[in-house]
């Protein structure tokens, strides 16, 4: 059971609401003078990771407030629950134990009574065999032929961390080419069949269920084209293997038990990663680097679970949230990551935080009347710069940013890094500084520009600034560093959901465009008009019918 504490009626919130008229009238230039001390203050160095979150619109009675709050929200207790296996996902009657996938303490965590470590061990074991099988050539597809290409068949939470993942450690990529495909458009799976040769593709099923429309699909069409090529069914055997929790669908589908990786139901979808589900990130990089990022995430779970929350990564980083969101009324939050291996990271974390936090209702099944999850969004860096800085540096919302650079570089070729990194530590500063008029109006003149020209040009070139920003610089991205940055970040959003008095993980949200869709399908069949639904839908559908 988690507290359900409305956050909103405690001391702490009443305070901060008091503090926060002071504070929105302070300028971030101004508190970095007057305290020599605040980087050190406001930085956290984990492992290899800093995290600076100096240049946010805090003092120390801010932030004292704050950890005042998640204690009132009881938020350690709740901590607690998560990692001691409570059924802390109450809608759906289970416990949240992603912890226990990346447990390399090994120490038990049992769930009603039940240690389930050796099960987690044991499919660890078992994906290590495989992957070593598949990039040693050893495992053999149905012509004699070593497996060249794996195509991941999933979606959401079983596509989006093993697509991220992958990709921001593709330097350390094993000989095997990966394909994902997510989309029911069978453009997705068209173009990945162009790629690739059956004889030497091995596709992995990766859905928790087992019964995505999506991926069912996709994994059927994937069947009947390897079968076209020639194959026989007892050839599936050697080239398509399941990730789920359903032993009987992926039966029923034809893949052999002996090819199926097993997880269990306390494993949400976007927080799965770490799970069976990772089987492509450990055949792309090799199960030691994919052992590597549970040790990273293993590390930052024990960093959550054991420090003062004045010194918590993941607590200060939620805190800072609910710091813009309730009380600044900041609507998003920006991930932005100066290195182009990490360009699918704000991609995956809008599922894993919208997906957890965007809900209305609290604790005690009542409307909030509070904002909650923020739209999570982002690009690599310098990719944004030039095209939607403009409006974080002079638009009118206040958009917290976080800022993500690794100090090494994987490909250190010329001068690029320094460029990038230069430009990763000018942004913070502009965004704090800002351009006074009088900065403006000197550049002017300096730039020969007349009195009348200097007055009319002015307004547009002034920067505000005082705008909020975390910086991340991690060392290197290292399967280890990219575990532990993950697991901050899920951490971070268990923190605001427990803040806000919201389940965190259940998404019943998704459920209702599905069950509509079921619907319509068959109203599709034929060429007949429809008229069961609002004009609009009927329109459409309609259109849709006289052009196809
Ligand atoms: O892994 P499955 O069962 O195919 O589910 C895929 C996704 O399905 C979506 O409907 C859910 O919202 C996601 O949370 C989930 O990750």
């Amino acid at each position: 059971m988690l507290p359900k504490i409305d956050f909103t009626t405690t001391a702490a919130y009443q305070y901060l609401t008091d503090h926060f008229i002071s504070m929105s009238e302070t300028d971030l230039k101004h508190l970095f003078k007057d305290d020599p001390e605040r980087f050190k203050k406001f930085s956290i160095l984990f492992e290899d990771i800093l995290f600076d979150f100096s240049k946010n619109r805090i003092d120390d009675t801010t932030l004292a407030l704050l950890v005042q709050l998640a204690k009132e929200c009881k938020l350690d207790e709740a901590i607690k629950a998560m990692f001691k296996g409570n059924k802390i996902n109450q809608t759906e009657g289970r416990e949240v134990l992603h912890v226990a996938l990346r447990n390399q303490s090994n120490t038990p965590i049992l769930v009603e009574g039940k240690d389930v470590m050796p099960e987690v061990n044991a499919v660890l074991a078992k994906m290590e065999r495989f992957s070593n099988a598949i990039i040693s050539g050893n495992w053999k597809g149905y012509t004699g032929k070593p497996i060249t290409d794996v195509v991941n068949i999933g979606i959401g939470g079983s596509d989006l961390g093993p697509v991220m993942v992958t990709e921001a450690l593709k330097a350390y990529k094993t000989h095997l080419n990966l394909h994902f495909v997510s989309n029911i458009d069978g453009t997705h799976l068209a173009e990945a069949l162009k790629l690739i040769n059956p004889e030497t593709t091995l596709f992995l099923v990766a859905s928790k269920t087992f019964t995505t429309q999506e991926t069912m699909t996709n994994a059927h069409s994937a069947r009947a084209w390897f079968l076209d090529s020639g194959a026989q069914v007892e050839d599936i055997a050697k080239h398509f293997a399941a990730l789920s929790t359903n032993a009987k669908d992926v039966a029923a589908f034809g893949i052999d038990t002996e090819n199926m990786f097993e997880f269990w139901d306390w494993v949400g979808g976007r927080y799965s990663l770490w799970s069976a589900i990772g089987l492509s990130i450990s055949l792309g990089i090799g199960y030691a680097n994919f052992k590597q990022l549970l040790a990273g995430a293993h590390a930052a779970d024990q960093h959550f679970e054991q420090t003062a929350f004045e010194e918590n990564i993941p607590v200060i980083l939620g805190l800072l949230g609910i710091w813009y969101i309730n009380f600044f009324g900041a609507e998003t939050q920006a991930i932005l990551p100066y290195d182009q291996y990490m360009h699918r990271f704000a991609a995956y974390f809008q599922q894993g935080d919208m997906e957890s936090n965007g809900k209305h209702v609290d604790r005690n099944g009542k409307a909030v009347d509070y904002e909650t999850g923020p739209i999570i969004w982002g690009e690599p860096g310098t990719n944004g710069q030039h095209a939607f800085y403009q409006l974080i540096h002079q638009g009118t919302r206040l958009i917290p940013c976080d800022f993500i650079a690794p100090a090494q570089s994987l490909n250190p070729l010329g001068n690029h890094h320094p460029i990038l990194l230069s430009n990763f530590f000018a942004q913070t500063e502009a965004l704090m500084n800002g351009k006074s008029e009088e900065t403006v109006k000197e550049e002017l003149k300096d730039s020969g520009k007349s009195e009348e020209q200097i007055a009319e040009l002015a307004p547009f070139k002034v920067f505000d600034g005082n705008r909020p920003t975390n910086s991340i610089l991690l060392k290197k991205i290292t399967p280890f560093s990219l575990g532990s940055l993950i697991a901050m970040y899920e951490h971070k959003i268990f923190v605001q959901g427990i803040i806000w008095n919201i389940y965190s993980f259940d998404q019943w949200g998704v459920e209702l465009g599905k069950q509509l869709a079921q619907k319509i399908q068959p109203e599709l069949a034929t060429d007949q008009q429809i008229n069961s639904h609002d004009s609009s839908t009927n329109g459409l559908i309609n259109q849709y019918k006289n052009w196809r």
